[in-house]
């Protein structure tokens, strides 16, 4: 599914990763460099990836480095990540990055590589914060060092008032049309995403950063990052699989509800619920995949509450489930084996349902048993999905 397809998130972050390290001076561009065993790349999109809200991620890299990055961040499979080339300065990195956010979204967040331990929660922190003032958000630390201003040959003008002074940090969020507007218009290079966004006139609020979302810059901060990972700090995240499979008799009497979608002129499928295979095999192989047990310890044919309860109900009850434990739904894959209904006309429709329900790409294909078994005699339908999902590692 496209990035900017229905089911798309409406939150971007645009990581920007295409800067030379020079200060870093490892040889590599800084993104590239490893910290325990892991790209820096790599350790900046942990986060994001562990949050529990749906992103649009677009990666800035240096341009030679683009199919290594593609190939690092496995971006081909998920409709979500795009890889895109950067240019000389930051400002120009972000400009390409905010040019490959997909037109869902609404809130833009631009954040640093660099600064790859930066806790979900910033990022959270953020994006709710832009979403609930309508303007520009920024998280900073306040300064601990005394400041001075000094003239050009080193001498003390005045001692600044630090009270009035705070770090900026990253992820900066904005409202989307406003910074792309404020990009559009930018004819001077500004440090950070804030400093251009405020000089088109708009209000920035700072919230509170965190002291892990320092920036990698020096060697210094490299061997700060090393301490943080071993500590584990910095827990990797690990990618899992599961699948699900689930069966359903034809029952002439019923509507057909399958793929969370009504069927009409279609037989129904007989069970507890509404019977809907599709969105039961999904269930499945998600709560397989983040270890939450199954259907039937999660959501028991005993319990009234799911007495004909449809698709939908138990898709966003196992994604809440999943959100409370940590996990991020990669992509789910379903295949119905059955003679009816034929979902050709239908598949773009019902992959893209789905996808909203799920937060995550949905693909969905269909078989049949040249005539063997219970589904070639056209008495019920069998569905399998699989599914990948994202969580913290030990
Ligand atoms: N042309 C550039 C320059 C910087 N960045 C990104 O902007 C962030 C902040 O830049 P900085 O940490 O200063 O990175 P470098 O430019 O790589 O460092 P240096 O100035 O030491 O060369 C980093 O995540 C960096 O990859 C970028 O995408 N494109
Ligand atoms: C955006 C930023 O990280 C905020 O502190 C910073 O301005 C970028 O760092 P740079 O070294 O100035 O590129």
């Amino acid at each position: 599914m496209p990035a900017g397809g229905v089911g798309a998130p409406t939150r971007a972050v645009v990581v920007v990763a295409a800067g030379s390290g020079t200060r870093l001076a490892q040889g590599r561009p800084k993104a590239f460099v490893e910290v325990a065993g892991r790209t820096i790349l790599e350790w900046s999109l942990r986060p994001i990836l562990l949050s529990p809200a749906p992103w649009q991620v677009v990666v800035v890299v240096p341009s030679d480095l683009v199919d290594e990055a593609a190939a690092l961040l496995g971006s081909s499979g998920n409709g979500f990540v795009t890889v895109v080339a950067g240019s000389a300065t930051r400002q120009g990195s972000v400009a390409r990055g905010l040019a490959a956010v997909g037109p869902r979204v609404t809130t833009v967040l631009v954040h640093d590589s660099a600064r790859c331990f930066t806790p979900t929660a910033q990022f959270e922190a953020v994006a709710s914060g832009v979403e609930a003032l309508g303007h520009g958000v920024v998280p900073g630390l306040p300064v601990s060092d005394t400041i001075k201003r000094v003239d050009a040959e080193g001498a003390v003008v005045a001692t600044v008032d630090r009270s009035e002074l705070v770090a900026m940090q990253t992820p900066q969020g904005f409202p989307r049309a406003e910074l792309d507007a404020a990009y559009a218009a930018a004819d001077d290079e500004h440090t950070d995403d804030a400093a251009l966004y405020e000089a088109a006139g708009h209000r920035v609020t700072v919230v509170d950063g965190h002291a892990e979302a320092f920036k990698i810059t020096t060697p210094w901060d490299l061997s700060r990052a090393a301490m943080l990972a071993a500590e584990g700090t910095a827990s990797p995240t690990a990618l899992r699989t599961g699948v699900g499979i689930d069966v359903h008799a034809f029952d002439p009497a019923e509507p057909l509800r399958l793929g969370t979608l009504d069927w009409p002129g279609e037989q129904g499928l007989a069970g507890h619920s509404d019977g809907d295979a599709v969105a039961h095999a999904i269930v499945d192989a998600l709560l397989s995949a983040a270890g939450q047990g199954d259907i039937g310890s999660r959501f028991g044919t005993d319990d009234p509450r799911y007495a004909g309860a449809s698709g939908v109900v138990f898709l966003e009850a196992t994604r809440r489930i999943l959100t409370d434990a940590g996990a991020r739904i990669a992509n789910v894959a379903v295949q119905v084996i059955g003679n009816r209904p034929r979902l050709a006309a239908r598949r773009t429709e019902l992959e893209e349902a789905l996808a909203i329900l799920v937060g995550a790409p949905v693909s969905v294909s269909a078989t049949t048993t040249d005539g063997l078994g219970f589904t070639g005699r056209g008495e019920g339908v069998t569905v399998i999905a699989t599914a990948l999902v994202s969580v913290a590692s030990d």
